[in-house]
């Protein structure tokens, strides 16, 4: 069962006993997936229930709610809510003020004509921007809109609430102010001059869903460019964490990496970058499938091997990644037993990971588990914190090896959640970067 949709229904229950059971027990026997319950409100004779259900579509939808209409008994299906876009109503960033005005006072310090001495001494010492300004605490968020997730090029409005998630996530797992920047242009000329003219407003520019080839070029030009870190979050985030989960089955399986054989399915900006770093890591025999041909020359110049099919690359491999944004991609009767395999697409991925278990894979994750999400903040605030001026490759090791650090026994990644894990990549990062500036 594919989950793609997660409603919230609102059921008044009368308080008999049982009969929260029988609602409950119609939900699993449709093979709904039951979330979270609230309780609404305790009236004298019923309750009134929030119920967070996932469902395959929205015929299966229907097809609860009748069920549980039709068990009687006073129960009754109040609403069918949304609640994923009631909670983006509004938008889920806005910019705060750490300063209360309370008095004239604290206006003449936080505005004017106080805030003209703040500015006279920025002018004499640049540096002081680092003290006096939000600028070394606050990231730019780029996208063209060109691969949002694995939607594609559906453009950077429609992909302005991915961006205000990553900046959700940078606030409150290491307190980074991330700026959403949406350009109406793809051109790697256009999006570097534009970078170029307002980057000084940030401390760092993460690069988010451009797609590929332009990704590389426009990474590349602003790297060498910018003093301040550059980073494609689809690219470097991803191969991090993909490489910390690999490790970690390794680990657990007890498998040399560098001597496995490691098929990519999907060579674009996520794949190749994966493909980089587990060969720079030491893997030896790399294997990519694409469809494109420029794609696949990138990885043979990168020093890879490519291959035909996707039957190839599941035929040959111990270690499978997919990052195609081709949903079901991966069929059973294509996994051999004993395969690592990490399908990484957002929303759907590849094989679905109880899928690729059952036809005998020894380890499986999506990108639900396997997300940037576990790299990307403590990076940037790693560099932050080490005022680096860029993202070597040393400190994407670092953050990899911290996420694996972090992960415990068994399993292949750490929570998200789990705030130890952001202080891990954070500190690790920071050395690094400490590291290279001593040298
Ligand atoms: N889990 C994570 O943290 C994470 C991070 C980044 C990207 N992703 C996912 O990876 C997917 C790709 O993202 P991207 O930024 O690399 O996009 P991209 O457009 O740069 O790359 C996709 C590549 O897949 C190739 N492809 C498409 N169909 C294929 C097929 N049938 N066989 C072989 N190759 C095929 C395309 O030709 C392209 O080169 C998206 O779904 C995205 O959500 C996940
Ligand atoms: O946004 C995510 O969940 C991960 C990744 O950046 C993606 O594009 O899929
Ligand atoms: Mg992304």
């Amino acid at each position: 069962m594919e989950y793609s949709i997660i409603r919230n229904l609102i059921i008044e229950i009368p308080q008999v006993p049982g009969n929260f059971a029988k609602v409950v027990s119609v939900i699993g026997s449709e093979q709904a997936d039951l979330g979270d319950i609230e309780t609404l409100k305790i009236g004298t004779n019923s309750t009134i229930r929030d119920i967070s259900v996932q469902f395959e579509d929205e015929a299966h939808i229907e097809r609860v709610v009748e069920k549980i209409r039709e068990l009687g008994e006073g129960i009754t299906v109040h609403a069918v809510s949304d609640d994923v876009l009631k909670a983006h109503e509004g938008g889920k960033i806005h910019m705060g003020s750490r300063k209360e005005i309370r008095s004239l006072g604290d206006l003449r310090r936080v505005y004017t004509p106080g805030v003209a001495n703040v500015c006279k001494a920025i002018e004499k010492d640049p540096e002081q921007a680092n003290y006096f300004t939000s600028i070394g605490n606050s990231i730019a968020i780029v996208t063209d809109g060109t691969a949002i997730l694995g939607l594609g090029n559906i453009g950077p409005v429609a992909g302005m609430p991915v961006m205000e998630g990553k900046a959700v996530l940078f606030d409150q797992f290491v307190g980074i102010s991330g700026i959403p920047i949406l350009l109406d242009t793809s051109d790697p000329d256009e999006v570097v001059e534009t970078i170029k003219h307002i980057h000084k407003g940030y401390g760092g520019i993460l690069l988010e869903d451009i797609g590929s080839p332009h990704c590389f070029e426009i990474e590349d030009r602003l790297k060498a460019e910018l003093d301040i870190p550059v980073m494609h979050d689809d690219q470097h985030g991803t191969a991090v964490v993909t490489l910390a989960a690999i490790l970690s089955a390794c680990r657990t399986a007890g498998v040399d990496l560098a001597k496995a054989k490691v098929g990519q399915i999907g060579l674009g900006a996520a794949g190749l970058a994966i493909c980089r770093m587990l060969m720079a890591y030491g893997v030896e025999e790399m294997y990519g499938s694409d469809l494109n041909e420029d794609a696949k020359e990138r990885l043979t110049k990168s020093g890879g091997t490519v291959v035909a099919s996707v039957d190839e690359i599941m035929e040959k491999s111990d270690i499978v990644v997919a990052t195609t944004g081709v949903q079901g991609l991966i069929k059973k009767e294509q996994v051999r037993k004993g395969q690592i395999i990490l399908a990484l697409s957002n929303p759907h991925p590849e094989i679905k990971p109880d899928e690729a278990l059952d036809a005998g894979a020894a380890f499986a994750a999506d990108g639900r588990l396997v997300n940037n999400v576990l790299g990307f903040p403590g990076i940037f605030r790693g560099a932050l914190n080490a005022k680096a001026k860029e993202i070597s490759y040393p400190m994407l090791i670092a953050a990899a090896q911290a996420i694996v650090d972090s992960t415990r026994e068994g399993d292949l990644v750490p929570h998200p959640l789990d705030p130890n894990v952001h202080v891990a990549v954070t500190e690790a990062v920071e050395r690094a970067a400490n590291t290279a500036l001593e040298q």
